[in-house]
């Protein structure tokens, strides 16, 4: 007899590179759901074997071993405006072909985010394959990213002078050592910017990701570059998207870059576009606030070709999230937030008198805003205009201008960015 299905959670158990039976049954079902590759059971081994030290959630029916739905998760650092929190990542939600729209994405989704909430994440995050399926569970879309593409016959930089030096780094774990510390500075300057994991690392840097079996892309170069004193200040990993043998031209696609200085931002395009056969340098997942064009005498060198949706955002912990992050200005909102879920529910005064020491509490005075906590996820960032969302009918003014305080309470100081999908 098949049993009713239940969700279980476990962590998988590495030896020797290779991951346990359950944890490669799991993978199987997670690679199937993404249309991956059929993978060898070794190598569904190895490629378990990079989620040691992740959460793996499965729906299973006894007595088949393998899961119906899975999912993953773990903890990282998000940026918030003026500061930081821990967040539940979430990601590999799949649900095997034949079982579909039977309610196991919501079950073993709900799961995590209980969890998450009663461990004390005070946001769960993800990036999604689809733009409709996580409003319901209380996500709200929250960074956004620009696709550009540059002209390199166009790209004449308007310092013409380079500075610093620049160095192709070879091995991979070379590469991340030197990226590594450039990243984390950068990631604090955007909200909704996290810190990664070594199986996101090698996913950026070497191309292994579990849906290509952690195959490396062996057309990817890590390039560093390092001011007058020798000490790195920014980094760019690229790929060959198109050969030049068709048009004599090729494209490098830019997978990451990060600079701490504006001075390593302009030296690392100005690699980038000065290489010979290179015609087009593409980066799907910049930030909708590059600097890029007004580096150059023609600002049409560079053309956006894209906006698209990023970073999703479900709060779990209203007071610690929204105490978490700084505000720039003084002023106080009553938020009442509902939650179909009812993890986040509830009104909280938001006061931020104290700039450096802001304070939410529960209240029972009437609110100024009523929100669904999918709303508060769009803007606590920063990203995402209350008075849009009023205008769209996704939040509601109790009273007058309250939209625009709250818009001018949660300005953040750059652009909300996340370029990396998880
Ligand atoms: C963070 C991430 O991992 S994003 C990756 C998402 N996964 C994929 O794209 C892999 C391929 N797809 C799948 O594995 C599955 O179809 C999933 C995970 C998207 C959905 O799983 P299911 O178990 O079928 O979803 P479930 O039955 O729980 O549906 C939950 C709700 O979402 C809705 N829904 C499910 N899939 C879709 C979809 N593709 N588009 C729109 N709505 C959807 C359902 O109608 C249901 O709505 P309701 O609550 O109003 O009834």
């Amino acid at each position: 007899m098949v049993s009713i299905p239940e969700v279980r959670s476990f962590a998988p158990r590495v030896t020797g590179g290779s991951a346990d039976a359950g944890t490669v049954a799991w993978t199987r079902t997670m690679l199937a759901a993404f249309l991956g590759p059929r993978l060898e059971p070794e190598q569904l081994a190895r490629v378990g074997a990079a989620f040691e030290g992740m959460r793996l959630r499965g729906v299973y029916a006894d007595p088949d071993p393998a899961p119906l739905a899975t999912l993953r998760s773990w903890d990282v650092r998000l940026s918030v405006p003026g500061g930081e929190v821990t967040a539940d990542a979430i990601t590999g939600i799949g649900v095997r072909s034949t079982h579909r729209r039977r309610g196991l994405l919501g079950r073993v989704l709900v799961e995590d985010l209980t969890a998450a909430a009663r461990a004390g994440s005070p946001a769960a995050v993800l990036t999604s394959t689809q733009g409709s399926l996580y409003e319901r569970y209380g996500f709200g879309l929250a960074t956004h990213t620009a696709a550009l593409s540059v002209d390199t016959a166009r790209a004449r930089f308007r310092d013409p002078e380079p500075r610093g030096t620049l160095e192709v780094v070879e091995r991979p774990d070379a590469a991340i050592a030197l990226a590594r510390p450039v990243h984390d500075r950068a990631r604090r300057r955007h909200a909704g910017a996290m810190d990664r994991v070594p199986a996101v690392w090698q996913q950026v840097v070497v191309g292994a990701a579990p849906w290509n079996g952690l195959e490396p892309d062996r057309h990817r170069q890590v390039v560093v570059w390092r001011d007058d004193e020798g000490r790195p200040g920014g980094y760019v990993v690229h790929r060959l998207e198109e050969g030049w043998y068709a048009t004599g031209a090729a494209t490098t696609a830019v997978v990451d870059l990060q600079a701490a200085t504006p001075t390593a931002y302009t030296e690392l395009w100005r690699h980038l576009c000065s290489q010979d056969l290179v015609g087009t340098v593409t980066w799907a997942d910049a930030s909708t606030d590059e600097p890029l064009p007004w580096l150059f005498t023609d600002h049409r060198a560079v053309s956006v070709t894209a906006e698209r949706s990023m970073l999703w955002l479900r709060v779990l912990d209203v007071p610690a999230l929204l105490t978490a992050r700084r505000y720039p200005v003084q002023d106080a909102v009553v938020l009442e937030v509902t939650d179909p879920q009812g993890l986040a529910r509830g009104r909280w005064r938001l006061d931020a008198h104290d700039l450096l020491a802001p304070g939410v509490e529960a209240t029972t005075a009437e609110p100024d805003v009523v929100l669904p906590v999918e709303a508060l996820g769009s803007v606590v960032l920063g990203g995402v205009d209350p008075r849009v969302l009023t205008r769209a009918g996704r939040m509601e003014e109790r009273s007058a201008g309250a939209a625009g305080r709250l818009a001018r309470l949660l300005a953040a100081p750059s652009v909300p960015w996340n370029g990396t999908r998880f």
